[in-house]
């Protein structure tokens, strides 16, 4: 199983590019099974996940075809098999966004429940509730979730919770149902507006996206079109988090600060200097960060998704924060791994309270979820001596040759398979 091994102490300094988001990729490049039309995709990260998606496609019928670079065109006009097996969908819980469109498309579909995973149990009941207010008969049986229904009818959803993939499920089960479908209580992250405007270009009629109220009204068919995935906003943050805390001098590109707000607004209270150009950001770090408290919650207020990197970040900060998780019932779990490093971390219930150390010390560590392991890179960035990372398969799951892009801004930072 691939380590990393890093040796910390070296700012990072350089540029390097930001890749497309797999948290937009994922549902967009599953819009494309609502059409018997070819789309083609531009910024499609290489990653793990995105493999798995194309492999679960590829069995469904729907044909994938890599281009030059970054583009991938999905041919689903031979979809004829409705099915996402276990074996497939067990490493990827974004697997259930192939449910929507393939009632919408199929009326029926055969999704395995994506099971539980290290940050929490993560139900799928409101993306079920919600096929089934717009008449689908949804069952759960043996582990699957099984729909079926003619055609799918608009209808007036409102969610228990603001649900990222169930509001991407839903908004694009209802863009082929017959008559209006209002999703209330909506997510609003930018991955929803990105997969919007994707089903918008297919010739969707949607109003609303990035509001917490949309508005779908369905249509016969959609047909294909080119769509750019938009930068990965997480990735980008993850970058500023590994400078700021190496004291470094970094500048991103091909993304924007207008999706990381709240990320932005935490570093520049911990100290950092962080300038957007149109395209990219740079940010310069001071030789000691403050601390910063924060609280995660629905966009546009702080993501979980960048929860775990903060952590690491308040580890070798000045004075004490208090970290707050509210979307997740599971995501400290880096919190034991960080304190091998030697971080002053105590966790009560959903909350951390972090007292910044002079120094870490590198030690082996274990990555047990995506941003988890994101957070123990940082960590490592900054620690005295080697840090060995072991089950980094998490981190290839969602960021794009990580270690490259690393040694590229000048850190120590070899792969062992
Ligand atoms: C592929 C993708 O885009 N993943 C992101 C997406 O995950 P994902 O869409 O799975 O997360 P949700 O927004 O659905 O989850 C929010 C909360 O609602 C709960 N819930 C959700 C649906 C449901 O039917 N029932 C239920 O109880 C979840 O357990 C969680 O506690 O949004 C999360 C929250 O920003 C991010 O951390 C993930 O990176
Ligand atoms: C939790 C995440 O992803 P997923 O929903 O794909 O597990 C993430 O991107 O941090």
């Amino acid at each position: 199983m691939d380590k990393l091994l890093i040796a910390g102490g070296r700012p990072l300094a350089g540029e390097i590019a930001i890749s497309g988001a797999k948290n937009a990729a994922l549902p967009i490049l599953c819009a494309a099974l609502l059409t018997r039309e070819p789309v083609t995709f531009t910024n499609v990260p290489r990653l793990n996940d995105i493999a798995t998606l194309f492999k679960l496609l590829a069995q469904m019928g729907v044909k994938v075809e890599r281009g030059a670079g970054d583009e991938v065109t999905l041919d689903a006009s031979g979809l004829d098999n409705p099915l996402a097996p276990y074996e497939m969908v067990k490493t990827m819980r974004a697997s259930i966004l192939v449910l929507g469109p393939l009632v919408a498309r199929c009326g029926e579909a055969r999704v395995s429940l994506p099971g539980g995973c290290a940050i929490g149990a993560r139900p799928v009941d409101q993306h079920i509730r919600g096929l089934q207010a717009m008449g689908a008969d949804v069952r759960v049986e043996h582990g699957y979730v099984q729909a079926s229904v003619p055609r799918l009818k608009g209808a007036r959803l409102f969610t228990d919770m603001v649900t990222v993939t169930g509001t991407e499920n839903l908004m694009m089960a209802a863009c082929l149902a017959d008559g209006e479908t209002v999703i209330e209580n909506a997510a609003r992250e930018p991955e929803v507006v990105d997969l919007a405007n994707c089903l918008v270009a297919m010739g969707a009629q949607i109003s609303g996206a990035g509001s917490d109220v949309i508005r779908i009204r369905g249509v016969e068919r959609l047909h294909g079109t080119t769509h750019r995935i938009m930068p990965d906003r997480i990735e980008t943050g993850t970058y500023l988090c590994a400078a700021a805390v190496t004291g470094g001098e970094v500048r991103l590109t091909g993304t924007s600060s207008c999706y990381l707000d709240a990320v932005v607004d935490k570093l520049m209270d911990a100290g950092c200097d962080v300038t957007s150009e149109r395209e990219a950001i740079r940010i310069k770090a001071p030789a000691r960060l403050n601390s910063v408290s924060l609280r995660t919650a629905p966009y546009p207020a702080f993501p979980t998704d960048m929860q775990a990197q903060f952590m690491a970040l308040n580890c070798v900060a000045q004075g004490a924060a208090m970290i707050r998780e509210t979307i997740f019932e599971n995501r400290f779990m880096h919190a034991v791994e960080l304190q091998r490093l030697g971080a002053d971390i105590r966790i009560d219930g959903n909350t951390a309270v972090v007292h910044g150390v002079e120094r870490l010390q590198g030690a082996t560590v274990m990555a047990t979820d995506l941003r988890a392991s994101a957070s123990l890179v940082i960590a490592g960035l900054v620690a005295e001596g080697e840090t060995t990372i072991e089950r980094i398969y998490h981190l290839d799951r969602g960021y794009e040759r990580l270690d490259d892009k690393l040694a590229a801004l000048g850190a120590s930072v070899r792969r062992l398979s």
